[in-house]
């Protein structure tokens, strides 16, 4: 028997109006899925690293305040604790910078973003890119006569050398290699200041540490390809006539520091309740650091900076010899880290649950303390100040980082 019309009618509007039904639903969880997912929310900041709007980002980024000093620097690793920094500092006296990060997840990405949008509030674009990329390296030179690098970006960390080695590698290696090759090729050749670390010293035993003291031990990975990158330096030095210095910073710290930090995590896990292990040396000595504020490493940085005589070669092609500098950035007087850990406690008001363990065999090395004199001498630089009124100022920013109550810490 034939089915009513009206029958029909019911099922086709039926089926239209499931239709309906399950394509809203479908499209409200693809726009679901674009809005939550971080990589949406990275994307959204990102922006096209090519064409008309991009380029005039990194012109406007590099323009000077006063055109007749005319620094301008490409800051390496711009998104980092210390590029941050560093880069702030130079657009704030007027200079030119232009930021490089690869926004890498080696630790709380959320916080690179952070640093991006300060640097964005104080006029510092960053490109969004690796320092291994040859063809994105050479255009920002093609778009900009940098003055200066500030070779900042690198593979950080001790311990963690032992987790993923290549990232070692193909930060610290190919990418100092990759960065050193650029500015070769530059016309007119930047003057280079970058990121060694005194991890260098290794096993050395004689203190304070000098630029003098043996180098060839290193007691990391991590150690070793920041060595290696002081022997590169050398060769780019010699062949190209490539001016360059090197920083060997002694165990920086301070606000929008970096999470992977002893002083960081012990923050955090003092806050929780969580038991925190302070490493020991042999018969129980304690290990000490010669901690350095992040104020006072941002002076040297610039002092290193404006003392940097300039590149000679043109091209590829050396045409005189050319300044190759390195310098301890330290504090001159270490600290023993369960000193570090009573501050902490004092600064947060919350007792430390504490285990005291043998330091790994895993890179780490019992102390460390800078000789300054060099820089003091050559940079002008002096750092003023002492681990209490650092970690004071670190914990003020971490509780309005975190939002946390102002009840627990000390101000
Ligand atoms: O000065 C440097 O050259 C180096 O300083 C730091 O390396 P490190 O001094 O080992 O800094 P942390 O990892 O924050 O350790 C600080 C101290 O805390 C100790 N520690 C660390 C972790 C832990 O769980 N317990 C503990 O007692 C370490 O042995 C060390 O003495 C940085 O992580 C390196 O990137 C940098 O190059």
């Amino acid at each position: 028997m034939d089915k009513p019309v009206y029958v029909h009618r019911v099922r086709y509007n039926f089926s239209i109006s499931k239709l309906v039904f399950w394509s809203l639903i479908f499209l409200g969880l693809i726009v679901l899925f674009f809005f939550r997912s971080p990589s949406s929310i990275s994307s959204s900041r990102r922006v096209l690293q090519s064409g008309p709007d991009w380029e005039k980002l990194v012109r406007k980024s590099a323009s000077t305040r006063s055109p007749s000093r005319g620094v301008r620097v490409l800051v390496t690793g711009a998104a980092g604790f210390v590029g941050t920094h560093v880069s702030i500092a130079l657009k704030r006296r007027g200079d030119g910078v232009v930021g490089i990060d690869n926004f890498n997840k080696y630790y709380d990405a959320s916080l690179k973003r952070a640093r991006q949008d300060l640097l964005k509030e104080s006029g510092v674009f960053v490109v969004e890119g690796d320092i291994n990329n040859a063809v994105l390296m050479g255009k920002l030179f093609e778009l900009v006569r940098f003055t200066h690098v500030m070779h900042l970006a690198a593979q950080a960390g001790v311990r963690y050398a032992m987790e993923n080695p290549s990232s070692y590698v193909h930060s610290n290696i190919a990418g100092l290699v990759n960065v050193f090759e650029v500015c070769k090729s530059a016309n007119p050749q930047p003057a280079i200041v970058w990121a060694s670390s005194s991890s260098v010293y290794g096993l050395n035993r004689k203190v304070p540490f000098s630029e003098k003291d043996r180098t060839d031990q290193p007691a990391s990975l991590y150690a070793a390809t920041k060595k290696a990158g002081e022997e590169i330096a050398h060769t780019y030095n010699h062949i190209y006539g490539l001016s360059i210095t090197g920083l060997r910073f002694f165990t920086v710290y301070g606000p929008w520091g970096r999470p992977d930090m002893a002083y960081f995590f012990f923050t955090k896990d003092i806050l929780k309740g969580k038991t925190i292990p302070i490493f020991e040396g042999p018969k129980h000595s304690s290990v000490a650091r010669d901690f350095t504020y992040i104020d006072d490493i941002v002076k040297g940085c610039l002092g290193a900076l404006d003392t940097a005589g300039k590149s000679t070669g043109t091209g590829g092609k050396k045409k005189g010899s050319a300044q190759l500098r390195v310098f301890n950035l330290g504090n001159t007087s270490p600290v023993p880290v369960s000193k570090l850990v009573n501050i902490l406690e004092k600064l947060l008001k919350v007792k430390a649950k504490k285990v005291k363990l043998p330091m790994p065999t895993n890179g780490d090395v019992l102390f460390t303390h800078a000789n300054i004199s060099l820089a003091k001498r050559e940079l002008g630089y002096k750092p003023t100040t002492d681990l209490q009124t650092g970690l004071k100022k670190f914990v003020s920013w971490y509780m309005d980082y975190y939002s946390l109550p102002r009840g627990k810490s000390a101000r």
